[in-house]
């Protein structure tokens, strides 16, 4: 399946520079997202683990399917001021401007291995900050999938001490 096929590129959106891929013509064709979705879930499932985390709200594009047959759990994680009850925070840089995800404290046990699933890796600071949100609770992250990376970003060290899966890669 060529999954690129699906994907429409938007030169300047949201800011003058930044070539943005466009999801949604891959989740409006039902027969992809499954195909992709399902591939991705593969993946996860080697990994052996307990609890698959997501940052709003295209990682829950992702993260909510893939938990859902794999019959696992699903921890949102979400730009801060959106969950109601005690949560851990930070504050985080991306390609296009500066944000800050919270995660309710109680969502992860420690020890549990945990699976962090975006639709996209840019910089890297959106899975950065999830990872430490989730290591501050005491998660083993196991993995990170995203549906596509951007192999033209420099994402630098964040992500070399962990195993990472993309769908697509964009060089
Ligand atoms: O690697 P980075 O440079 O951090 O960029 C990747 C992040 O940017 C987008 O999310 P965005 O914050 O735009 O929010 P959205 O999912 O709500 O659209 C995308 O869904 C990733 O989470
Ligand atoms: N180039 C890009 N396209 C789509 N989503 C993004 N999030 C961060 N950078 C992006």
């Amino acid at each position: 399946m060529d999954y690129k096929e699906h994907i429409q590129i938007i030169n300047d959106y949201p800011v003058k520079g930044v070539q943005f891929k466009d999801i949604t013509p891959l989740m409006q064709n039902g027969e992809v997202y499954q195909q992709a979705i399902d591939e991705m879930a593969v993946y996860v499932k080697s990994k052996n683990v307990d609890v698959i985390a997501a940052p709003e709200a295209r990682g829950f594009v992702v993260g909510c399917p893939i938990a859902y047959t794999l019959n696992k759990s699903f921890v949102p994680v979400r730009k801060s001021g959106k969950l109601p009850r005690m949560v851990v925070e930070t504050n985080y840089g991306l390609e296009y401007g500066k944000a800050s995800l919270a995660i309710h404290k109680d969502a992860i046990n420690p020890g549990d291995r945990v699976l962090i699933t975006d639709d996209l890796l840019a910089t890297g600071g959106t899975i950065d900050a999830t990872i430490q949100l989730v290591e501050e609770l005491g998660g083993e992250v196991v993995g990170c999938a995203f549906l596509i990376e951007l192999a033209y970003l420099e994402h630098g060290e964040k992500l070399q001490n962990y195993d990472v899966y993309s769908l697509m890669t964009y060089n």
